[in-house]
């Protein structure tokens, strides 16, 4: 029997670009396509390898935690085809702009193992300190965030890392101080100016927690606005990953 092309009745080696004998052929445009895509694929894989290397040079982590890692940035990579975890254009450098800066929150609170993760997004600093807090006994990492989508990346990030992380979908007003347990560190990035993100905290701070925040260079213009509503004595760290700060907090109290 002849086979016919589709929309035609000539048979399938007569078509133009079907390659017949002794004649080159083109490849049909959805195949140039796939292998664009496939190349395109290839050379991010690579940039995101040595940023990997450099990251790990800023932020070091045991073979355990770099695995967990792997698997957080695998899934992360992969949601991100239809949700937007993270900006774009800041995928080739997951490693160095997400990983790291949120790895060094680790060594600023070294003794901490009940953690909480404000305004979590796609995981940055939370699902990587749960990562880095795997293993370790009575280690805790509490995620808010209050898109439904996220939340439920968020889960699936600590089921595939196997890091005792715990998701609350919810509005951080209403959720903070319904964490159940006392937490030793209480983190937030990108997530609002200094003074709310205070006044997010409080509860928790009340109960002994200290904040660490990660800001950008724009910190002491956040500074003194924060010092109008609050007393504060805040400790800065330079970022180790950039331009940005990290702002340590360890008490706070409303004014007046
Ligand atoms: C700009 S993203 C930053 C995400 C992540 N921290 C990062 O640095 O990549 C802020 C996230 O906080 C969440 N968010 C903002 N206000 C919130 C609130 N009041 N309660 C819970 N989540 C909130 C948003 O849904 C969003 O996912």
């Amino acid at each position: 029997m002849k086979q016919r092309g589709p929309g035609g009745d000539r048979p399938l080696s007569r078509r133009p670009g079907a390659g017949g004998a002794g004649r080159r052929s083109e490849p049909a445009p959805a195949r140039r396509k796939i292998d664009k895509a496939s190349a395109n694929d290839q050379a991010l894989d690579s940039i995101i390898a040595a940023d990997k290397r450099e990251a790990l040079k800023l932020a070091p982590v045991s073979r355990e935690t770099e695995d967990r890692l792997d698997r957080y940035i695998a899934l992360l990579r992969e949601w991100q085809a239809k949700t937007n975890l993270v900006a774009p254009s800041t995928l080739p450098n997951l490693w160095t702009r997400h990983i790291a800066d949120s790895l060094q929150l680790v060594d600023l609170a070294s003794t901490a193992r009940r953690w909480a993760d404000l305004g979590s997004g796609g995981g940055f600093p939370g699902v990587v300190l749960a990562c880095a807090m795997a293993g370790r006994p009575g280690a805790s990492v509490h995620l808010v965030e209050r898109i439904a989508k996220k939340a439920a990346f968020l889960r699936e990030a600590i089921r595939v890392t196997t890091s005792p992380g715990v998701v609350h979908l919810a509005e951080i007003g209403d959720n903070v101080d319904r964490i159940t347990g006392p937490v030793d560190c209480v983190t937030a990035r990108a997530l609002a100016p200094l003074h709310q993100l205070i006044g997010f905290a409080e509860p928790l701070m009340r109960q002994g927690a200290k904040a660490l925040f990660l800001k950008g260079q724009d910190v002491e213009a956040e500074l003194t606005e924060a010092a109008k509503y609050w007393n504060i004595r805040p400790q800065l760290h330079q970022s180790r990953t950039g331009d940005g700060w990290v702002v340590e907090l360890t008490s706070v109290e409303r004014r007046g």
